[in-house]
C-alpha cells in the first residue's frame, strides 16, 4: 500500500485574513479507508473542497494519483466520487430516477444502475420515491450517485452524520464492501472517532486547522498505550493543579479532592507523588488508567498541553 492517490504538501487555506488550515501534510495510500477526523470548525470541509479543486490554497500542493491537481484537474476528477454531506436528491422522483438522471450527465451504461443499486443494497427500494426514504437510505444512494462512474477513489464527508445507529451499521458494513470487494480507496470526515474506529484502517486528526496525528490505526493503538490518566486525590486541588502545571504537566481540575495528569508510563505516576509531596500538598489516594482511544481524539483535540514523561517529571524534579 504504498501508492499515494491523495498527497498534500504545506496545505494552507484561510479565508480573508482568518487562517483556516495551517501546513497539512497527508498521505492517503490506495487500497485504505482514510479517516479524516476532528471536531466542528476544524477545517474538514475546507480541506475537502481543496482536494476537489473547489478552492485554491494559499500555499503548498496537492497531488490526486500522483499528478499536481492543479495541472490535471479534470483527469484526476474524474477518478474520484464525492458525497458531500447530505446528497441533493429530487425528493419526488424516485431512488432508480434519481440515479438515471446522473447516469445521462455522466454518459454511462444503463447496466450501473443496477450494479450500484445492488452495492449499496437499494434494490427493494429503488422505485419508491426518495422522499419516503431514511436518511441512511438517502446517504446509500448518495453514495450510489458517486459510484455510477465507477471511481477509483471515494472522498466523503461526514457520512455518518445524523444517522441512527442502524444507519451507521450499514453505513460501516457497505464502506467496508467498496473498499475490500470492490477495491475503492475511501477518504471519509468524520467528527467522531467512535463512528469510524471500527472502519477505517488509516486516519489523521485535525485541531484547529493543523495535523496533530496522521497513521494507521494500530499506531493510534501503540500511542494509546504510551497515553495514560492518572487521577491524584490530594489535600489541595488548586495548589496540586498550579504545582503540576508550572511544571509542565497537562492537568486538569475532576473534582473538589482530585486532578486528572497525564503521564507516559507507570515510573510517572511515582514522581509525581512525589512532586506534590515535595511541595507540602497530601497525597491521599492514586488513580492510574489507560486511556481509551476516545478520550485520547478527546484530549488530543481540545488539549494542546504535552504528556508528563518520566524524562521530564525527573528533571523537574531535580530542579526543584
Ligand atoms: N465560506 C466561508 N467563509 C468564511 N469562513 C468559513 C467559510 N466556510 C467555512 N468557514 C470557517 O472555516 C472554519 C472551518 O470550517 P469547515 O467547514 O472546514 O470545518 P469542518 O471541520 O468541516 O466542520 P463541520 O464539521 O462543522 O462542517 C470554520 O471556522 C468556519 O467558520
Amino acid at each position: 500500500m504504498n501508492e499515494l492517490l491523495i498527497q498534500t504538501q504545506d496545505l494552507h487555506y484561510q479565508y480573508g485574513r482568518q487562517k483556516i488550515l495551517q501546513g497539512l501534510h497527508l498521505h492517503i495510500p490506495k487500497g485504505s479507508i482514510y479517516g479524516f477526523l476532528g471536531p466542528n470548525g476544524a477545517g474538514k470541509t475546507t480541506t475537502i473542497r481543496l482536494l476537489l479543486g473547489l478552492l485554491q490554497p494559499t500555499r503548498g500542493s496537492i497531488h490526486l494519483f500522483g499528478k499536481e491537481l492543479e495541472l490535471h484537474r479534470v483527469g484526476g476528477l474524474q477518478r474520484i466520487g464525492t458525497l458531500i454531506e447530505t446528497p441533493s436528491l429530487y425528493n419526488h422522483l424516485t431512488g432508480q430516477d434519481n440515479l438515471e438522471v446522473m447516469r445521462r450527465l455522466l454518459g454511462v451504461g444503463k447496466h450501473r444502475i443496477d450494479e450500484v443499486l445492488e452495492i449499496v443494497r437499494l434494490q427493494q427500494d429503488a422505485h419508491r420515491p426518495v422522499k419516503h426514504y431514511s436518511l441512511g437510505m438517502c446517504q446509500r444512494l448518495g453514495i450510489a450517485l458517486a459510484l455510477l462512474s465507477d471511481p477509483e477513489l471515494l472522498i466523503l464527508d461526514e457520512p455518518t452524520n445524523g444517522l441512527d445507529p442502524s444507519g451507521i451499521r450499514e453505513m460501516r458494513e457497505l464502506l467496508i464492501s467498496l473498499n475490500q470487494e470492490h477495491g475503492k480507496t475511501i477518504f471519509l470526515s468524520s467528527h467522531l472517532l467512535s463512528e469510524i474506529e471500527k472502519t477505517v484502517t488509516h486516519l489523521s486528526i485535525l485541531h484547529q486547522g493543523t495535523l496533530r496525528f496522521e497513521g494507521t490505526v494500530q499506531e493510534l493503538h501503540q500511542l494509546e498505550k504510551h497515553g495514560h490518566l492518572l487521577e491524584v486525590e490530594v489535600s489541595n486541588v488548586l495548589s496540586a493543579k498550579e504545582i503540576l502545571s508550572v511544571n509542565g504537566c497537562a492537568v486538569e481540575l475532576v473534582d473538589a479532592q482530585k486532578v486528572r495528569v497525564k503521564v507516559r508510563n507507570k515510573e510517572a505516576v511515582a514522581l509525581v507523588n512525589q512532586l506534590l509531596v515535595q511541595h507540602g500538598i497530601q497525597v491521599t489516594g492514586l488513580l492510574y488508567g489507560q486511556q481509551s482511544l476516545e478520550e485520547m481524539f478527546l484530549s488530543i483535540t481540545t488539549q494542546p498541553e504535552p504528556v508528563a514523561t518520566e524524562t521530564m517529571v525527573r528533571t523537574l524534579l531535580t530542579l526543584s
